[in-house]
């Protein structure tokens, strides 16, 4: 599988975007996500004070309890392990097919890579092969806590499911599984051959239909209209977590998540189509002063990091060693 290409993002210093910061409460996990956000929408713009939304919340200012936990949060991306049509070469898109083997050892190994890394909230797409990696990854971490899949989807689910101990919702992490983080629907191509796929309609035009951003494969979504849901979702429901100062691994597909990187990267459309994400390889980003830093990827959790951990980093790996040791 190619492996991340490095590349030249724009380095424009554009003023952050203005967007509409809602966070996620330490509330019980199985809070509606929905609630949450309703509960404490802020619309934050570059130059004016955050806002609470005078509906919903009674208090003009942010209760000591929402203040922001950190000005700087980690953001971890893993593409999922290989799956049983990675390894047949078949295009795949939104069908949802477990890990091979193969892709359960990228996972638990992708997993020892991020083990000293914090994660408060894991976002998925709603498709098994990302859900297995970032749950196998968790198995990994060292802060030992439960990763819980919030399920909301109705009443009964929400009720069904709620965890009745303060202290075990402490020691677990809420995943959300969202389908705008979908891989990317590969339309007619879908359970094709990609190698016949080649053969027949011409490298050029699949490769075009693989990696381009503007072009669509027949009947499917094209790099574009990936990005018009899962960077939508990712502007309003990830990033205000970022903001508020959660730690955030999202396990997704190779294309969405180039879809995100090529936001987060500012990558042109031309840029986007070198971009090549293996599988299981987790990639680390610094959130900011309302900016994304790329770091690279992580290594193992002894070796000196391809990056250089953030002081906040390096203080959270120290406690680790300590509670652990
Ligand atoms: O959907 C698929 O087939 C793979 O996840 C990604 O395929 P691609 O590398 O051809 O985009």
């Amino acid at each position: 599988m190619a492996t991340v290409v490095s590349h030249q993002a724009i380095t424009s210093q554009r003023p952050s975007s203005n967007f509409k910061a809602s966070h996620f409460l330490k509330e019980p996990l199985n809070v509606p996500i929905k609630l949450r956000q309703k509960r404490f929408k802020i619309q934050a713009t570059a130059s004016q004070a955050p806002l609470l939304d005078p509906v919903l919340s009674p208090s003009k200012t942010i209760p000591q309890s929402y203040k922001k936990k950190s000005n700087e949060a980690s953001l971890i991306l893993i593409r999922h392990g290989e799956s049983l049509w990675n390894e047949k070469n078949l295009f795949t898109g939104c069908v949802d097919v477990p890990l091979t083997e193969k892709g359960v050892a990228e996972a638990i190994q992708a997993g020892k890579r991020i083990s000293n890394i914090p994660v408060d909230l894991i976002f998925t797409s709603s498709l098994i092969r990302a859900q297995m990696t970032a749950m196998l990854a968790m198995t990994q971490h060292r802060c030992k806590k439960v990763p819980i899949i919030l399920h909301d989807e109705s009443e009964k689910a929400q009720t069904w499911s709620h965890v009745f101990s303060e202290e075990t919702r402490k020691q677990s992490i809420p995943v959300i599984a969202a389908w705008q983080l979908n891989e990317r629907m590969y339309g007619e191509l879908q359970g094709l051959n990609k190698e016949e796929t080649a053969e027949r309609y011409g490298t050029q035009q699949v490769h075009e239909w693989r990696r381009s951003y503007h072009i669509p494969p027949p009947k499917g979504e094209s790099l574009e209209m990936c990005a018009e849901r899962a960077v939508a979702y990712f502007e309003d429901n990830i990033q205000p977590e970022l903001a508020f100062g959660n730690n955030v691994l999202i396990a997704a597909h190779g294309n969405s998540l180039r879809s995100i990187i090529m936001y987060l990267d500012k990558l042109t459309s031309q840029e986007v189509t070198s971009l090549e994400l293996s599988t299981g390889l987790p990639l680390l980003y610094i959130f900011k002063d309302r900016k994304f830093m790329r770091r690279g990827s992580p290594v193992g959790p002894t070796e000196a990091g391809v990056y250089a951990y953030t002081k906040r980093l390096a203080q959270y790996r120290q406690k680790l060693d300590e509670t652990l040791a």
